[in-house]
């Protein structure tokens, strides 16, 4: 009988710890200074051997995913030139500022290399896919700059205690940076301060910013009311919209704080998308399933 190799992987959600926009270029792209890290909770990827691509997307996040060749993930396999059977496991929220898509190209660029022993396409290839998938191949903090390919790597991500949370309101990338008045805006403040204490690292973060916040709310209100929610829980060191939303990251100075207002949100607003999230501890390297029929 012949054995397929299988290979799963992981695709952690992004966030955008701040993002401003310093310009933009003649083609439309807008220029950013984005600080990056990955973190759980993720989507995940199985791949197996296969002579034609084809994709399957499961999961409690699945509904309105395309199947066809507008997924990220098969326009990833086409990019890489390799074939696969693929299945997407959902748990992201789509069009959520959290990368979903995106980390799911990236994943599957780094799970198919390991299944046909391929190297990886060039980041210059990665970003045609979408601007935030370079990035997605970093689990570290990472400042990201340019449109999107221009990282720097900063070092291990903070182990903070964060909460997500998705009001479930879909906004579109393109018509949030549509929305943007001023597109010439200051650079971040300096580097973040890798070997501050905590202390120092979160009054850092807290004088950055994300620019899509103001018109993202402008376009989904809703947005705001996150945000006053996350600020409203005891132990929140700092509340922001990631990317261009409308997913928002809340810090929090512990665990248990985290955990009760994990419990709070989900209790009071039944309908929104609320989630745990830390570092990345395992999964981001793409490994060797057993093999199956
Ligand atoms: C805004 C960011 C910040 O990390 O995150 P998300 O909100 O998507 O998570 C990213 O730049 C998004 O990355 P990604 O979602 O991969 O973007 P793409 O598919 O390349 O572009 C979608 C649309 O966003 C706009 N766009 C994107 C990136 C950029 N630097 N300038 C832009 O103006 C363009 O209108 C483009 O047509
Ligand atoms: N694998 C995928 N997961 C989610 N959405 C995808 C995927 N592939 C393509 N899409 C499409 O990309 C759009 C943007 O999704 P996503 O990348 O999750 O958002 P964002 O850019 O805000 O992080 C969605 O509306 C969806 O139709």
């Amino acid at each position: 009988m012949h054995t397929r190799r299988v290979v799963r992987v992981s695709a952690p959600a992004k966030i955008n710890l701040a993002l401003h926009v310093t310009g933009q270029q003649p083609d439309g792209y807008h220029l950013l200074d984005s600080l990056v890290m990955l973190c759980s909770p993720a989507d995940t990827l199985t791949l197996r051997e296969a002579s034609e691509s084809y994709l399957e997307v499961t999961g409690p996040m699945a509904g309105g995913v395309p199947t066809d060749l507008s997924n990220l993930v098969l326009k990833a396999a086409g990019v890489a030139g390799i074939t696969a059977q693929i299945t997407l496991e959902k748990h992201l929220p789509a069009a959520a500022g959290i990368g979903g898509g995106s980390s799911d190209a990236a994943a599957c660029l780094r799970g198919l290399s390991l299944l046909s022993g391929a190297s990886m396409p060039d980041p210059a290839d990665q970003l045609v896919l979408g601007a935030d998938v370079p990035v997605c191949q970093h689990n570290q903090l990472v400042r990201m700059q340019g449109i999107g390919g221009d990282l720097t790597l900063l070092g291990p991500p903070p182990d903070w205690p964060v909460v997500l949370v998705n009001p479930r309101v879909a906004v579109p990338t393109a018509r949030v940076f549509s929305g943007l008045r001023e597109k010439q805006n200051a650079p971040m403040q300096g580097e973040f301060p890798m070997s501050g204490d905590n202390r120092t690292r979160l009054a850092w973060l807290a004088e950055q910013r994300n620019d899509l916040q103001p018109p993202a709310i402008a376009a989904e209100p809703v947005i705001g009311d996150v945000l006053a929610a996350l600020n409203e829980r005891p132990g929140t060191l700092l509340a922001r919209m990631s990317g261009s939303g409308a997913t928002c990251f809340a810090i929090f100075s512990d665990v248990s704080t985290r955990d009760a207002a994990v419990s709070h949100l989900r209790t009071e607003q039944p309908g929104w998308w609320v989630m745990p999230a830390n570092r990345l501890k395992a999964g981001f390297n793409p490994v060797v399933l057993p093999q199956d029929g």
